[in-house]
């Protein structure tokens, strides 16, 4: 049976770029799908019986390696999280809730800043004391400006080869980047839609572009974030700083908060955790520990 991978979502149909990559095949899901829940996403691997050259029916979905709801896409192997420094200020608690959320979908985040032309030199030094911080805990970071020339030049290797989305709150400039990666896209950015008096731009659909052997999502996502899906115990493996030393505390459930010969605090009390990373881990913890019960049947 042919296989292949959606690369398209739009108005109902799933646009299946078969195995060998040469051609798409517009195909509709199977009306099993429905009655089971799962719904085709753009990303999917999937098996496809052809009807013609051109058309076919999705059969099977290959179990995925994560998923997201905005964009509806699966199989994501990095986000790049675009934060400005400001206009929006930059905001490091936001930003540690956008990574803890795609560390525990398995995604692998790099850290994009943007409007860096916008700040003094006061803030500039606040702002790479942070960005010092995240590359020791092992994150990529690319500060950049307005109209950037090497920004293309500086984000083609971290795409390459790797399905990627962008990921931000509104207005820190994930579709100028977007712009920059892909010009042919010429997103409306906002400036644009303001001029056109209509907040944002609308999106029709998910597509995964092609860009250096990686795939790109055309459409921005992630916008805000509960974690729902992630359990007390799971929190500190998405701290890559506290997962990597979370072996030497005496308790093996330790989370870290009064347990006796935590290497966790022990770490912040030396200054090897910045303190406001424990601090937010703390905030997580609490919104995990008092939140309501779900009740699903999983
Ligand atoms: N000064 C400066 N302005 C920027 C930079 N990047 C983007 N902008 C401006 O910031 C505004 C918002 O940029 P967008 O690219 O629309 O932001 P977005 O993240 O796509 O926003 P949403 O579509 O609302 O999610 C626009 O007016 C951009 O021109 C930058 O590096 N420096
Ligand atoms: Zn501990």
């Amino acid at each position: 049976m042919p296989k292949g991978q959606i690369r398209k979502a739009l108005s109902g149909f799933y646009y299946v770029l078969d195995e060998d990559g040469e051609r798409y095949i517009q195909c509709r899901g199977r009306g099993v799908f429905r009655n089971r829940q799962i719904s085709p996403l753009v990303g999917d691997f999937v098996d496809y019986k052809a009807d013609n050259d051109l058309e076919g029916t999705i059969l099977h979905v290959y179990e995925r390696k994560n998923e997201l709801v905005r964009p509806p896409i699966a199989n994501i192997d990095q986000a790049i999280l675009v934060f400005s420094a400001k206009q929006p200020d930059f905001h490091p608690l936001l930003l540690d809730r956008f990574l803890t959320a795609i560390e525990s979908h398995d995604i692998q985040p790099v850290i994009c800043l943007t409007k860096m032309d916008l700040v003094n030199d006061k803030e500039r030094s606040a702002i790479m004391d942070y960005v010092a911080d995240y590359e020791k805990i092992g994150y990529e970071v690319i500060p950049t400006f307005i109209n950037d020339p090497d920004l293309q030049q500086r984000l083609m290797p971290v795409l390459e080869g790797r399905t990627s989305v962008l990921a931000g709150q509104s207005g820190v400039g994930k579709s100028t980047m977007l712009n920059t990666i892909l010009p042919s896209l010429e997103l409306k950015t906002d400036d644009i839609s303001k001029a056109l008096n209509r907040g944002k731009h609308t999106t029709r659909h998910v597509e995964l572009i092609e860009v250096n052997s990686g795939l790109l999502a055309d459409t921005p996502g992630f916008s805000s974030f509960d974690f729902d899906t992630i359990e007390k115990e799971e929190l500190s493996g998405c701290f890559p700083e506290m997962a990597e030393r979370s072996n030497a505390c005496k308790f093996r459930e330790c989370l870290h908060l009064n347990e006796p010969k935590c290497a966790i605090k022990a770490a912040v009390d030396s200054g090897e955790i910045p303190e406001y990373r424990y601090k937010h881990y703390l905030k997580f913890l609490e919104e995990i520990m008092t939140r309501k019960p779900r009740y699903s049947n999983d």
